[in-house]
């Protein structure tokens, strides 16, 4: 069945216009949906624990900023943009008990709700708008004219009015800009952990690494292998988002382009697809979910674990080196800091 595909054209900005919107957290995606709300004419406060290091960002941009709590009961459209292990207690505690038959419940991924950690009443929408890019670039994208595409769902359609309101919310963050996908939050769950873990972060972060450890481990310098497996990828991923797989090797040498055909499937051959079915079946029948949430109530001893050995990997600190000597490849974003992989 051929995807359904929606466009500025399909919404009506409106109707976003016209309800009292609640943004719960504001870090990599709820800055960017609630700039970008408000660019697009929206009423929207933000909600933050009291003490949240967020909160002055929020304030800076002129935002209004509320407990949680305070912002689900003045709004009628909520947006859980909070962590997603964060967010089972957070509705617990904040949204449930604020609710009203008639509100709108937004997800910007649908973990939750697929995972069943979250149940809202029967008497809200239930939708979700899930941006397929870091919530950086879905800001940047927005504010340069662009968007982000985004996946869209409707989990429950308690007013009959969910869709309209879904898409129109799309429309405010920039999303229909680029395209937006109807989907269901069980495909969308699934695609978006399926996909980090396998190929865009978890795959590539690990191809990665393995090319630099080979390169070093047989003599050759970290500088110059860091140049090959990691600099270059971008400027390599640049040409296949322009013009997929093909443009790359319509750009690369012959020499390159061969070895890709005769290489490539030496390294990630029929048991790296064995093991992608694994970690999918790990994502469907929930294991991985229960591992990731057990973790985080322990207080994420595995997960600090996985942080410090990824910082300490030898490429960082050949790639921070060298960045040092490259003005033009800076971040755009004033709240990284070189060094810490968390954003805390
Ligand atoms: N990161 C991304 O690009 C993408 C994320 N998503 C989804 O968007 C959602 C948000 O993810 P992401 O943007 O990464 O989240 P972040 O980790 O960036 O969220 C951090 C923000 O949430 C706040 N926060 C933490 N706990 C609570 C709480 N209990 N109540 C209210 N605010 C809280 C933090 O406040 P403080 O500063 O005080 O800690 C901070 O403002 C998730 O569902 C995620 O899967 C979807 C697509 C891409
Ligand atoms: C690829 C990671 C992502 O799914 C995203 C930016 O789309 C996320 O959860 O952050
Ligand atoms: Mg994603
Ligand atoms: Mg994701």
């Amino acid at each position: 069945m051929a995807a359904e595909l929606f466009y500025d054209d399909d919404a009506d900005l409106s109707i976003v216009q016209g309800r009292n919107v609640a943004v719960l957290g504001y870090g990599s995606q709820g800055h960017a949906h609630a700039l970008s709300l408000r660019d697009s004419g929206v009423d929207v406060r933000v909600g933050l624990l009291e003490g949240s290091k967020s909160r002055p960002k929020a304030e800076a941009e002129g935002l209004r900023v509320v407990t949680p709590a305070e912002a689900v009961e003045e709004s009628d459209l909520i947006v859980v943009l909070a962590p997603d292990p964060a967010q089972r207690r957070l509705y617990a505690e904040a949204i449930e008990p604020n609710l009203v038959d008639g509100d709108a419940l937004f997800f910007g991924h649908g973990f939750n709700i697929r995972f069943g950690y979250i149940k809202p009443p029967a008497g809200v929408d239930v939708a979700m708008v899930a941006p397929k890019g870091p919530g950086h670039l879905v800001r940047r994208e927005f504010s340069e004219g662009r968007g982000v595409p985004v996946l869209v769902a409707v989990e429950q359609d308690a007013t009959g009015n969910a869709w309209p309101l879904t898409m129109s919310y799309a429309k405010a963050i920039g999303g229909l800009r680029a395209g937006g996908i109807k989907t269901t939050f069980t495909e969308e769950t699934e695609t978006d952990l399926f996909g980090e873990q396998t190929v865009l972060c978890g795959g590539l972060s690990a191809l990665i690494q393995a090319g630099f450890e080979t390169l070093i481990e047989e003599g050759y310098q970290p500088e110059v292998a860091y140049f090959e497996c990691l600099h270059e990828v971008k400027l390599i991923v640049d040409l296949m988002y322009e013009g997929g797989i093909a443009k790359q090797r319509w750009s690369v040498s012959d020499t390159a382009e061969y070895g890709d055909y005769v290489s490539g499937p030496r390294i990630i051959d029929a048991s790296v697809k064995a093991r992608m079915k694994d970690v999918l079946n790990d994502i469907k029948d929930g294991t991985f979910a229960a591992r990731f949430i057990a973790d985080q109530d322990a207080g994420g001893p595995e997960f600090a674990k996985f942080r410090e050995e990824s910082e300490k990997h030898p490429i960082e600190a050949t790639g921070r080196d060298l960045r040092k000597l490259m003005s033009w490849v800076k971040s755009h974003d004033d709240d990284y800091v070189e060094g810490t992989a968390a954003r805390r």
